[in-house]
């Protein structure tokens, strides 16, 4: 018999899981369900077979894994629309998977404490991107200790059909999980800005984000592939008094490392926030 997968909320990053599971045929859409509060919103997964509701609840009481895939604020909200009075089977085994951003497992338990079967509720809790869906993307996560063995395997089965799925200490969630989740923000804007040059010396856009698209991903393969240190490949396209360098010389002036480095503290700095539920609007 096949598991029953279920999303709460299906936005951004639950349409990216899911299209990820459904181009590498990972579960079959028949057992698949989402909810939200607008229907019109969930087309998207009807049309390609999942099951659609308004209902939290049909959720929870039906799917053995249940993905969180609200906005952290609206964590609280979502997981009170799970209960329901009327049915109380509270036997069931759910392995409830968030992706909330800065949401602690600790945070998520309280949360859940609230639920009839929460006795029977474990808890895992994933920075998935958005590249899962390609194929190419990552899933960090982190379980509590009463997940079981059977339990991470499934997911695992579920989600590496997605790119990486690697298990970290939950003390990295907010630093690495920071690099893998907002990472392809700051790449697309490098691939734009790549494309952009080109175009200004005359190359047609869709040819320049295809060719910028290619060399960003070949990069990262050859870090990945040579296991040489990025520097050294840099060394090797950088001729002496050759044309890189130039280049190289003016993402220098332009600070491009110590911007990067700046983005990935503020956005670690602002999931701190959130987790802690500090209502700042900056950082
Ligand atoms: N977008 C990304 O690349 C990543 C997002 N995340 C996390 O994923 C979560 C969702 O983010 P996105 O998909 O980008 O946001 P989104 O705004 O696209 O999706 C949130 C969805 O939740 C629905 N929703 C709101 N209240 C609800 C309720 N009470 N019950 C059920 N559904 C409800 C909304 O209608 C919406 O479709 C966030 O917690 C974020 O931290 C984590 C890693 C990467
Ligand atoms: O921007 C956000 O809040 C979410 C969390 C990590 C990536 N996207």
């Amino acid at each position: 018999m096949n598991l029953k997968i279920g999303f709460i909320g299906g936005g951004n990053m639950s349409t990216a899981i899911f299209r990820g599971i459904m181009k590498s045929n990972g579960h079959p859409p028949s057992e698949i369900w989402v909810s939200g509060p607008n229907l019109s919103n969930l087309k998207h997964w009807s049309d390609s077979g999942a099951h659609i509701t308004t209902r939290n609840d049909e959720i929870f009481n039906n799917c053995d894994i249940v993905f969180l895939g609200v906005k952290p604020d609206k964590l609280h909200v979502a997981i009170s629309q799970c209960q329901n009075n009327a049915k109380k089977n509270t036997e069931r085994n759910v392995l409830f998977v968030s992706m909330l951003g800065g949401i602690t497992i600790k945070t998520l338990h309280q949360a859940l404490r609230t639920l009839d079967n929460y006795a029977n509720v474990s808890v895992v809790r994933i920075m998935p991107n958005t590249p899962m869906e390609v194929g190419t993307g990552v899933c960090l996560y982190s379980h509590d200790d009463i997940a079981t063995e059977e339990q991470c395997t499934v997911l695992r089965k579920l989600l590496s059909c997605c790119g990486l799925f690697e298990n970290i200490p939950e003390s990295l969630m907010n630093s690495l999980g920071i690099l893998t989740a907002c990472g392809p923000a700051f790449m697309y804007i490098v691939i734009e800005s790549l494309a952009d040059g080109a175009v200004k010396l005359g190359v047609p856009r869709a040819m320049a984000l295809r060719h910028a698209s290619q060399v960003v991903a070949g990069s990262g393969q050859m870090v990945l592939q040579s296991g040489k240190h990025p520097g050294l490949l840099k060394d090797e396209v950088c001729s002496p008094g050759g044309s890189t360098i130039c280049g190289v010389s003016e993402l220098e002036n332009g600070r491009l490392r110590a911007t990067l480095i700046a983005a990935l503290e503020a956005a670690s700095q602002k999931t701190k926030n959130v987790g802690e539920n500090k209502s700042t609007s900056k950082h």
